[in-house]
């Protein structure tokens, strides 16, 4: 791949076995372990791709959902660029957990405009029939929680696995166009000696 990268750091959470390591590995090395282990702390795996003419080289943290590893996942929150909010579809208290995963990382990495950061909610495991979360409720949580995008996806049948972390670099890139915008416009406004309108930022 050619011409300069951006490097974007997007981190994974969850309650333990949601599928954020199976995400993580279906994505980068396109392998599905049926028998995977629950992390302990955090790992990490880098992947490029092209999103819109960006050349992007993705970051990805995957971090141990279990509570008795909160200590060693926390640390690795500051500097995220996009956090994935991940739980299983045939995991009913993996959805309710969803607002206090969100509280966390806020905590944590420290986010000064939490209205404006970049979420992204993933339905994990929708190839399982023993479904105890219905599309409709998880997107009402996304659209009262700040409007996030909502996928359902299989780390195990390769469903959306692409598409989810593609919209996390495009909701990244979102919020940096608009960063830029917003920042042209004061400089606008500055040298006409006006009042910058703060409509956005
Ligand atoms: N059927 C099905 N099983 C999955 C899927 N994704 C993950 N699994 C299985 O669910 C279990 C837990 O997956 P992990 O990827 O380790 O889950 P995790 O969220 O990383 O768990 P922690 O490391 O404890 O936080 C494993 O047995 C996986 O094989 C999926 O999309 N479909």
């Amino acid at each position: 791949m050619s011409g300069k990268s951006l490097l974007l750091k997007v981190i994974l959470l969850g309650d333990g076995g949601v599928g954020k390591s199976s995400l993580m590995n279906r994505y980068v090395t396109n392998k599905f372990d049926s028998q995977a282990f629950h992390t302990i702390g955090v790992e990490f795996l880098n992947r490029d791709l092209e999103v819109d003419g960006r050349f992007v080289t993705l970051q990805i943290w995957d971090t141990a959902g279990q509570e008795r590893f909160k200590s060693l996942r926390t640390p690795f929150y500051r500097g995220a660029d996009c956090c994935l909010l991940t739980f299983s579809v045939d995991d009913r208290q993996s959805f309710e957990n969803l607002g206090n995963w969100q509280k966390e990382f806020i905590y944590y990495a420290d986010v000064k405009d939490p209205d404006h950061f970049p979420f992204v909610v993933l339905g994990n495991k929708v190839d399982k029939e023993d479904r105890q979360v219905t599309t409709e409720e998880a997107q009402a949580w996304c659209m009262e929680n700040g409007n996030y995008p909502y996928l359902e996806t299989s780390a195990k049948d390769d469903t959306n696995v692409t598409v989810a972390f593609e919209e996390a670099v495009r909701q990244v890139l979102a919020v940096e166009e608009q960063l830029e915008h917003c920042m042209l416009g004061h400089t606008i406004d500055l040298n006409s000696g006006s009042k910058a309108s703060s409509s956005c930022c």
